[in-house]
C-alpha cells in the first residue's frame, strides 16, 4: 500500500485539478461524505447521542463542515454542533463556501473565542477536523487547549479527519500536542506519518477513504513509501520444492560470537533454521563449537584456529573462510552478532566482507560498529548486503546521534541505503527498510515484547535464512522483518514476557498465518 507525504498529497491534488479540471470542492465533498458515513456507522454501533465537530480554518476544517451537512442530510437522529476555531470572515475558498452552505442547515455553529466556549458531553461522537496535512508549526494557544479538552473528555468517541490534529502527516511526530483519536479516516491516500511512532499511538484504527483520486494519477507520481501488507509478504514467502535437499534448501554461513557473547550466534543460527534454511555453517574454534553443539546440534561447525582469548576470528583466516563458505555452497551469510569490537576485529570484518562479497547477506551488530569506525572507507561498498542497525548503530554509521536518527527515521534509513548502497533495515517500533533507489517500506508488525536481548540476533538469522532460499535481498529483508514482528505479536497474545528463542520458534507459525490468508493489520480498518 502506497503512503504519501503531505507534499506528495498536495502535488497529487494540484495535478488532479489542473490535468483533469476537477474542482477541489468536489474532493472536499467526497471527503466530508466519507467522514459522515463513517460517523453514522460509529454513532449506531456505539449508541452515541450527538455529534460535536471541531473545525479549524483550513481545508481540514472544510471537510468537517461538509461532514456536518452530510450527516444532517441523512439523519435527523443526532444533533450536530460545529465549533469553528477560525473567524468566519477569514475563511477562504472551499471552507468559506461550505461554511455558507452549512449556515442554511439545522447545525448549531459556534465560533470559538475561548476554549470555555466548547462543551463536550458524554456519549458524543467528537469529529476532529482542526488540522490536517497543512500543519505547519507546533500546536499552541487555543488549538492546543482544544486538543487537550478533546483528550480529557470522558465517555466520547473521537474520529479524526485525515490525521489526528497535531500529528505531522509526513514524519509521524507530535507537533507540540495532538488529538488522541479512536479512529482516523485518512483521505484519498494514506499519509505516511500515521504508520510510525509516535503517531501510531494517536490514530486509533485507520481507514483509508476513497475521495475520487484516479488510480492512474496515483501511479503517475512515483510514490516511494510503502506499507508492508500481507498481500506483499505472500509473494515473498519462500516455498520449498518437493525434490529439495538440505543444500538446495539454502545454506547460511555464520560469522558470530566471542567468548563472552556466544549466544548471539546461536540465536542467529536458530533464526536461520526456523526461517527454513536447509543448513547453517558456523566456523568456530573447538572449545566454542563444543558449547554450541550442546544448545544447537543442528549447526555445522568447521574448525577455525584462534590464538586469541578474546575473539574467535583473526584477520588471517578471513580469506580461507570466504572460500570455505563458497565451497559449502552458502547462499547467504550473517556477519556480526556478538563479535565484539576491537581493531583486530574491525580488520577481520573488512577482510571477511570483501572475501565473501560474492555471497552477501546480513551485516549486524558489532560488525556494523566495526564498519562505523571507518565509515568513509565503506561508502558505496556494501552492495549485496543487508545491514540491520538499531538507532544507536545507525547513528554511528551515519556519524549522527541516536536522537537525530529517532527524530528523522525516514531520512536516516534512506541515507544508510544510499551511503552504503545496500539494503538498510532500521530497527525499532515500526521498523523501516530502504533500498538504494530511495524506496522505503514500513513494517506494521511487532511491539514492545520484541525488546528482549537476542531478538535482533534472531532477526538477522531469519533474514539470512530467507535470503539463502530466495536470493532476493530486498524481499528477504522485508519478509524477515514482517515475520519476526508477527511472531512477537502472536506470542504477545498469551504473555508479554517473551524470549528471543521463542520468537525464532514462532516463525513457522507466523509464516503459516500469512500463507493461510489469516493476517490482517490490526490497526487498519479494511484491506
Ligand atoms: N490534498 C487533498 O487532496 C485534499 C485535502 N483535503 C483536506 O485538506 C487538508 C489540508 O488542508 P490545508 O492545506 O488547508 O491545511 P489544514 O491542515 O487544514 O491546516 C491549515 C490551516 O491551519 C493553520 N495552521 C497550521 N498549523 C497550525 C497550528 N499549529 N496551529 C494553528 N493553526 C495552524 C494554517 O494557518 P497558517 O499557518 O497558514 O496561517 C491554516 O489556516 C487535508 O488534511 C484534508 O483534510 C480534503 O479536503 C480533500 C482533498
Ligand atoms: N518497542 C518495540 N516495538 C517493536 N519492535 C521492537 C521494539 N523494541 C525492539 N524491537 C525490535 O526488537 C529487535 C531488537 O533488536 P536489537 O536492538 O538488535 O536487540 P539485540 O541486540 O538484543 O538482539 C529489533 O527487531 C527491533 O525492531
Ligand atoms: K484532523
Amino acid at each position: 500500500m502506497h503512503l504519501v507525504t503531505s507534499d506528495a498529497m498536495q502535488k497529487i491534488e494540484q495535478h488532479l485539478c489542473q490535468q483533469y479540471g476537477i474542482d477541489t470542492l468536489l474532493l472536499m465533498e467526497n471527503a466530508g461524505k466519507n467522514v459522515a458515513n463513517e460517523a453514522l456507522s460509529i454513532l449506531k454501533e456505539k449508541n452515541l447521542k450527538q455529534v460535536i465537530i471541531l473545525c479549524g480554518g483550513g481545508n481540514n476544517g472544510g471537510d468537517g463542515l461538509v461532514a456536518a451537512r452530510q450527516l444532517l442530510s441523512v439523519s435527523s437522529a443526532y444533533p450536530v454542533t460545529v465549533y469553528l476555531l477560525a473567524n468566519p470572515e477569514k475563511l477562504k475558498k472551499d471552507p468559506l463556501y461550505n461554511y455558507r452552505v452549512l449556515k442554511n442547515t439545522s447545525a448549531r455553529i459556534i465560533e470559538v473565542a475561548s476554549v470555555k466556549d466548547i462543551e463536550i458531553y458524554p456519549q458524543s461522537l467528537v469529529i476532529d477536523a482542526l488540522l490536517g496535512t497543512g500543519l505547519s508549526k507546533p500546536v499552541t494557544g487555543l488549538y492546543r487547549e482544544t486538543v487537550e479538552k478533546i483528550n480529557s473528555a470522558r465517555d466520547v468517541f473521537v474520529l479524526s479527519v485525515d490525521v489526528p490534529s497535531g500529528i505531522n502527516a509526513t514524519s509521524g511526530a507530535v507537533m507540540g500536542s495532538s488529538v488522541k483519536a479512536d479512529y482516523t479516516v485518512t483521505l484519498g491516500l494514506p499519509k505516511r506519518g500515521l504508520f510510525v511512532f509516535p503517531a501510531r499511538e494517536y490514530t486509533g484504527k485507520i481507514k483509508v477513504a476513497d475521495i475520487g483520486i484516479p488510480i492512474i494519477l496515483q501511479e503517475a507520481f512515483p510514490i516511494k513509501d510503502i506499507l508492508i501488507t500481507p498481500h506483499l509478504i505472500i509473494e515473498y514467502l519462500p516455498e520449498r520444492n518437493p525434490d529439495v535437499h538440505k543444500i538446495s534448501a539454502g545454506v547460511v554461513g555464520v560469522i558470530a560470537g566471542s567468548p563472552s557473547m556466544l549466544g548471539a550466534g546461536i540465536l542467529a543460527s536458530l533464526g536461520a533454521y526456523c526461517a527454513g534454511a536447509g543448513m547453517v555453517v558456523w566456523p568456530l574454534p573447538f572449545s566454542a563449537a563444543s558449547l554450541v553443539k550442546i544448545h544447537l546440534p543442528e549447526v555445522v561447525t568447521p574448525l577455525v584456529e584462534s590464538t586469541q582469548a578474546q575473539r574467535y576470528y583473526m584477520p588471517s583466516v578471513a580469506e580461507f573462510l570466504g572460500k570455505n563458505f563458497a565451497e559449502r555452497k552458502c547462499r547467504s551469510l550473517i556477519i556480526g552478532p556478538g563479535l565484539g569490537v576491537s581493531p583486530a576485529t574491525s580488520f577481520f570484518v573488512e577482510k571477511i566482507v570483501q572475501a565473501s562479497s560474492h555471497i552477501g547477506g546480513v551485516i549486524d551488530a558489532d560488525a556494523l560498529n566495526c564498519i562505523a569506525g571507518e565509515r568513509q572507507l565503506w561508502k558505496g561498498r556494501l552492495s549485496g548486503w543487508i545491514i540491520t542497525p538499531h538507532h544507536g548503530e545507525a547513528a554511528r554509521l551515519l556519524g549522527s546521534s541516536p536522537k537525530e536518527v529517532a527524530e528523522n527515521r525516514f531520512e536516516a534509513v534512506k541515507q544508510l541505503a544510499d551511503y552504503f548502497q545496500c539494503i538498510a533495515v532500521l530497527k525499532g517500533p515500526a521498523t523501516l527498510i530502504a533500498d538504494p533507489s530511495g524506496n522505503i517500506f514500513v513494517n506494521p508488525t511487532g511491539g514492545p515484547e520484541l525488546a528482549t536481548a537476542g531478538s535482533g540476533d534472531v532477526l538477522s538469522g531469519v533474514i539470512a535464512g530467507i535470503l539463502a532460499q530466495t536470493g532476493k535481498h530486498l524481499e528477504s529483508a522485508i519478509c524477515g522483518v514482517f515475520l519476526h514482528g508477527l511472531a512477537g505479536d502472536m506470542l504477545a497474545r498469551n504473555k508479554k514476557e517473551i524470549t528471543a528463542k521463542e520468537i525464532a520458534y514462532q516463525i513457522p507459525a507466523a509464516k503459516k498465518v500469512v500463507r493461510d490468508g489469516q493476517y490482517r493489520i490490526p490497526f487498519m480498518d479494511g484491506d
